[in-house]
C-alpha cells in the first residue's frame, strides 16, 4: 500500500513536520494492529474459521507499519520491497480470514502469487525505473483488489442472518472507502501536477490519504473480529440449544420453548400437544452390534422425525433414548395421527441397517386449561409408560378424562 520516500533525509521545517506526522501515523496504526492481535489471540482457541489468518494479518500489519515508520533508518531493500511485501501479505491474510469466516474458498495460492508480483513490481519501479507514481499505482491497485475481494465475500454471504447485518454493512462501507481512497490517490498521482513526489511529503492531501491507508488494515481486521465474535456467540448458542449427537433441540431449549408455548396457548386459547417418545430395547442393540449401531438408530430416528414433522414442531432429545415433540396448534387426534405417521415413515424408511430393527413407543397428551407445562409432561409420560407396559412399539394417548390412557 505504501512506499518509502526515495529521499532518505530532509531538511527544514517540512522535514520536521514530516518526522512528526507520518512516523506517528504508522506507529499508531501498528499499535491498533497490536490491539486487534491481543483480542484475536484470546479467540484463537475458539475454532471459529478465519481467526488464524486475521491473527496473522494483525502481526504482519504491525510489522509492516513499523517497517514503514522506521524506513529512513532501514536499508532500502527492507524499507521498499520488505515493507510493501509484508503489508501486502497482511492485507491478503485479511482477505483469506474473511473468506474462511464465510466458508468460501480462500484462494491462498493466488493471493500469495499476487503478493509476489506486487513485490517484483515495486522492485522494478525502484531499481529499474525509479518511479514513485509507478510504486503508488501498483500498491494502491493491489489494495483496491483486496477491498473488492472482501466486499464481494461479504456481499455473497446472504445466509448469514440478521445478527451480523450491521457488522457486514460496516465492513462494506470500509471496503468502499478503501477502494475509493486508493483510486483517488492513483488518479491524483497521475493527473495532478502538484501530487506528492514521495510518500512522506507532509502536504495535507498526502497525510490525509496516508492516514486513511494506514488505519484501514486494523479497521478491516476489527470488522473480521466483529464477525468472528458474532459467529462464536451463535456457535455457543447452537451448542447449548442442540444435542451434539443427533442435532435435535436440547433438553434445556425444549423446556424453554415448552414453558413459552404453554403460556401462549392458554392466553390465545390455542391447542398444544406433546409427544414423548422412547426407543424400545436400545440396550440390546448396543450390546449386540456395538455403541455405534445405537448411535445410528438415534440419529436415524431424528432424521426421520424431522422430515415428518411440520416446521413449527419442536423435536428435542431429553436424554438417552428419550425424545419429545412439542406440537403447537394441534389437538389430540392431530397429534395421534402425527405419531402414527412417524411410525409408518420409520418402518418404510427402515432399510437393512441394525437401526431399522429398533422400534419406539409414544405417549401423547394435550394441554388442558388448568395444566402447567410440567403437568402436560407428566400426563404424556404416563401414557408413554402405559405404551411400554402394553408391549412397546405403539402409540398411547391420554384420555380426555383422566382414566387409563387410550391405546391406539
Ligand atoms: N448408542 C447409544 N446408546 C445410548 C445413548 N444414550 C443412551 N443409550 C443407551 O440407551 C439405553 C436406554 O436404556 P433403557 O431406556 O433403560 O432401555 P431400552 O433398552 O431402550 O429398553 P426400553 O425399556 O424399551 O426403553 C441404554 O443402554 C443406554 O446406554 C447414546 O447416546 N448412544
Amino acid at each position: 500500500m505504501l512506499r518509502k520516500n526515495h529521499c532518505r533525509s530532509r531538511t527544514g521545517p517540512a522535514g520536521d513536520a514530516d518526522m512528526f506526522g507520518t512516523k506517528e501515523v504508522f506507529l499508531i496504526a501498528a499499535l491498533l494492529c497490536f490491539i486487534t492481535f491481543l483480542v484475536l489471540f484470546s479467540m484463537n482457541e475458539s475454532r471459529v474459521n478465519g481467526v488464524r489468518p486475521l491473527l496473522l494479518s494483525s502481526v504482519l500489519g504491525m510489522a509492516g507499519n513499523v517497517l514503514y515508520a522506521f524506513g529512513k533508518e532501514l536499508p532500502p531493500l527492507i524499507a521498499y520491497e520488505g515493507a510493501n511485501a509484508v503489508y501486502a501479505a497482511a492485507s491478503a491474510a485479511t482477505l483469506v480470514g474473511y473468506r474462511q469466516l464465510f466458508n468460501t474458498r480462500p484462494f491462498i495460492s493466488l493471493l500469495a502469487a499476487a503478493v509476489a508480483l506486487l513485490t517484483c513490481l515495486v522492485a522494478y519501479f525502484h531499481y529499474f525505473v525509479d518511479s514513485f507514481i509507478g510504486r503508488t499505482c501498483v500498491a494502491s491497485l493491489f489494495q483496491v483488489g483486496i477491498a473488492a475481494g472482501i466486499g464481494c465475500t461479504v456481499l455473497q454471504a446472504r445466509d448469514e442472518g440478521e445478527q451480523s447485518r450491521y457488522a457486514r454493512m460496516f465492513i462494506l462501507a470500509m471496503c468502499g472507502l478503501v477502494a475509493g481512497g486508493h483510486l483517488l490517490r492513483v488518479v491524483r498521482q497521475c493527473i495532478v501536477s502538484d501530487a506528492p513526489k514521495s510518500l512522506l511529503e507532509p502536504s495535507g492531501w498526502n497525510v490525509f490519504l496516508l492516514s486513511g491507508g494506514a488505519f484501514v488494515l486494523p479497521v478491516l481486521i476489527l470488522g473480521g473480529l466483529l464477525l468472528a465474535h458474532r459467529r462464536l456467540i451463535s456457535d455457543v448458542q447452537h451448542a447449548a440449544n442442540h444435542d451434539f449427537l443427533t442435532g435435535a433441540w436440547s433438553r434445556r431449549a425444549f423446556f424453554d420453548a415448552g414453558e413459552r408455548e404453554a403460556v401462549r396457548a392458554k392466553r390465545h386459547g390455542k391447542r398444544l400437544a406433546l409427544l414423548l417418545i422412547d426407543l424400545d430395547n436400545l440396550k440390546p442393540v448396543n450390546d449386540t452390534y456395538g455403541h455405534a449401531a445405537g448411535d445410528e438408530a438415534l440419529i436415524a430416528f431424528v432424521r426421520t422425525a424431522q422430515t415428518t414433522l411440520r416446521s413449527i414442531d419442536c423435536l428435542a432429545r431429553l436424554g438417552g433414548d428419550e425424545f419429545a415433540i412439542l406440537m403447537p396448534e394441534t389437538d389430540l387426534s392431530g397429534a395421534v395421527s402425527a405419531a402414527e405417521r412417524l411410525k409408518s415413515r420409520w418402518k418404510s424408511a427402515g432399510g437393512a441397517s441394525q437401526a431399522a430393527s429398533v422400534t419406539f413407543s409414544i405417549g401423547v397428551a394435550v394441554l388442558r386449561d388448568d395444566d402447567s407445562f410440567n403437568t402436560l409432561i407428566s400426563r404424556a409420560d404416563k401414557a408413554l409408560y402405559e405404551a411400554k407396559g402394553e408391549g412397546r412399539d405403539r402409540v398411547m394417548a391420554q384420555r380426555d378424562v383422566d382414566l387409563a390412557p387410550a391405546m391406539i
